[in-house]
């Protein structure tokens, strides 16, 4: 309905969970209106919950509660806190879910239940705990859980935190974005992207596995000891395994490592992967889980800007061979991405820079918006520092991106996940990116060789008479802006040529190329003539 307000966030959570103080807390500290569902039942009563059960009984209570609730879903722009029962009523059920599909957040916030259940009996004033409060309280929780567990989308535990803690990672959650990813031929999966989500990993992980295989390289080790301490916490058997940086960690002598300590240490198919780390190491870690057992569940944990956008989202995993980069993998998709941005505080400048080119990339083939929104802060970007990018307004920014990004390449691989047709555009600049990429030697790093590809696409896509010679202007002057690399001249045209051949996407002789039909609106070009082709190449020469 046009115009109609929302809450930000709905808690829900057992009697003496924090819904009310925690909820407040954060509400506060987001400069936003709270608002409790008790509160406004007693306004709409007339009356103090206590009385109005005894006056009226709980069913009568429950329709109140009900109509109340319904009405604050479509009419309350804060944070919103029910009552204890509330999620039990099927009408409310039913509105929790329209609104999660609408995009809310309802929050499970779980406390341990020891001192939930202490917290409850302070005070009085709870008519469901009359009798032997303990007892109800119990009985209640098991009664309750699984359903909380159920309409939730986002979970919260504050065993033992003080409200102040709490309510600091409430809105870490409240504030996560999430990107969600499906399709007819993909287990449905979440990626969560924000400052502290990696504290979902158990969530994301269940019950299931009893083991956990931590992947890492030893650069990231700040993240994988906080990674480890989660899991731990959450009562997971953790085994830690440290690769290679970069590249090469992605070997098949690092895989069989990897597999020989799977087999020592009793993996079995109930047991789980988490990679974390750069996308070389989120790439290898699918790659064991995609193998091990013939497929067992993994997690990412990107922790570098393009990990974020892109190698940990999309479900290709791999390793490289002496034959190539990425020739040997398969499509294999994680139960789920956690894409904390807290990671980012020790990336360093040139690789955050790097991730910014298949950023653009995700601009020029289908949301202009990105384009705007780099165009807007590309002096504050290019002079990215993680040291202070937390505290700082780029953050948000980035948060955007990385959203819209991962909302680019997830709409792709929903309807494309094997790379038929439509997942090709993602591949807009890689053609000669990835020529570059192997003539460099790989000491170019990817999304400065797509920048330079992107640029090339751009001038076959004016040669051919797609776009004007402005479009092709904007996509040097972006991403130059931004610190990326446009122009390329190490290379001879006859070596570009025969590895453009080589190029997945080619068939038989035939070269072929994603470029603009126009701005946002990739084609696919099929033997194009030889001399547009070579002109291009020409053009980001200069
Ligand atoms: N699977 C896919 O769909 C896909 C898509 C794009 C790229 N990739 C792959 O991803 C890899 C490139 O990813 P990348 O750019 O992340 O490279 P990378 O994994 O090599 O990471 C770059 C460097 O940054 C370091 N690093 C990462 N996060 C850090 C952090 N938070 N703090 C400090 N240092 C950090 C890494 O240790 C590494 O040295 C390539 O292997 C590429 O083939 C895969
Ligand atoms: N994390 C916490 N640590 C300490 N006390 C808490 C915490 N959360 C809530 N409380 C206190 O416990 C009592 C019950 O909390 P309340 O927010 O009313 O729970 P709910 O709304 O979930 O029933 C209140 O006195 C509150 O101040
Ligand atoms: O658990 C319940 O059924 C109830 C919980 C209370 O809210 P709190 O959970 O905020 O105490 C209040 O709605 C009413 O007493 C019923």
């Amino acid at each position: 309905m046009a115009g109609m307000r929302r809450p930000v966030a709905v808690i829900i959570g057992m009697m003496g969970a924090g819904k009310t103080r925690v909820g407040k807390e954060a509400a506060q500290m987001m400069q936003l209106p709270f608002a409790d569902a008790d509160n406004e039942i007693e306004h709409d009563a007339g009356m103090k919950i206590p009385e109005y059960f005894e006056r009226y009984g709980e069913p009568e209570f429950r329709k109140l509660e009900s109509d109340v609730v319904l009405d604050m879903l479509e009419d309350f722009d804060g944070i919103f806190s029910l009552g204890g029962g509330a999620p039990m009523t099927p009408s409310i059920q039913q509105g929790l879910a329209e609104y999660i599909a609408d995009g809310g957040k309802v929050v499970y916030l779980m406390a341990d239940p020891k001192e939930a259940m202490e917290r409850a009996n302070r005070g009085g004033g709870r008519p469901m705990l009359n009798g032997d409060a303990n007892e109800r309280w119990k009985k209640l929780y098991k009664e309750r859980d699984p359903v909380f567990r159920r309409v939730a989308n986002v979970q919260v535990r504050t065993h033992g935190q003080t409200p102040q803690v709490a309510a600091r990672k409430l809105m870490e959650m409240i504030d996560q974005r999430i990107v969600h990813v499906t399709g007819s031929t993909i287990e449905p999966y979440d990626v969560c992207i924000g400052e502290g989500v990696m504290s979902q990993l158990a969530q994301v992980l269940g019950d299931k596995p009893a083991k956990v295989a931590l992947i890492h390289t030893q650069a990231v080790q700040r993240h994988s000891d906080r990674a480890r301490t989660l899991l731990r916490q959450s009562g997971y058997d953790v085994h830690d395994i440290v690769i290679p940086d970069a590249e090469a960690g992605k070997t098949i002598e690092v895989a069989n490592g990897i597999w020989q300590r799977l087999g020592e240490e009793g993996f079995t198919r109930s047991d789980a992967i988490v990679g974390l780390g750069g996308g070389a190491a989120t790439d290898l870690a699918g790659f064991v889980a995609a193998t091990w057992m013939r497929g067992i569940r993994y997690v990412n944990c990107p922790t570098s800007l393009l990990a974020m956008v892109d190698a940990s989202t999309g479900g290709k995993t791999g390793i490289n061979t002496p034959q190539g980069k990425n020739l040997v993998g398969s499509f294999y998709t994680p139960a789920g991405v956690l894409a904390d941005m807290g990671a980012l505080a020790s990336l360093p400048n040139d690789i955050f820079i790097e991730g910014l080119g298949e950023v653009a990339k995700s601009g020029f083939i289908m949301d202009p918006e990105i384009l705007r929104m780099l165009e807007d802060h590309a002096d504050e970007l290019r002079s990215f520092d993680g040291s202070t990018f937390l505290d700082s307004d780029l953050k948000d920014v980035v948060a955007e991106l990385i959203e819209r990004t991962v909302t680019v390449k997830a709409y792709h691989v929903s309807a494309d996940l094997k790379e038929a047709g439509l997942r090709e555009f993602l591949n807009y600049g890689h053609t000669l990116g990835h020529a570059i990429e192997k003539l460099e030697h790989f000491r170019w790093r990817h999304g400065n060789a797509v920048a330079v590809g992107c640029v090339y696409a751009a001038e076959l896509s004016h040669l051919l008479g797609y776009i004007d010679q402005d479009l092709v202007d904007y996509h040097r002057s972006l991403l130059g802006s931004l610190g990326l690399p446009t122009s390329w001249n190490n290379g001879s045209w006859d070596d570009v040529l025969a590895l453009m051949h080589r190029d997945k996407k080619a068939r038989g002789n035939k070269l072929r190329f994603v470029i603009l039909g126009s701005l946002g609106h990739p084609i696919h070009l099929e033997d194009p003539p030889a001399d547009a082709v070579e002109e291009a190449f020409r053009r980001i020469q200069r």
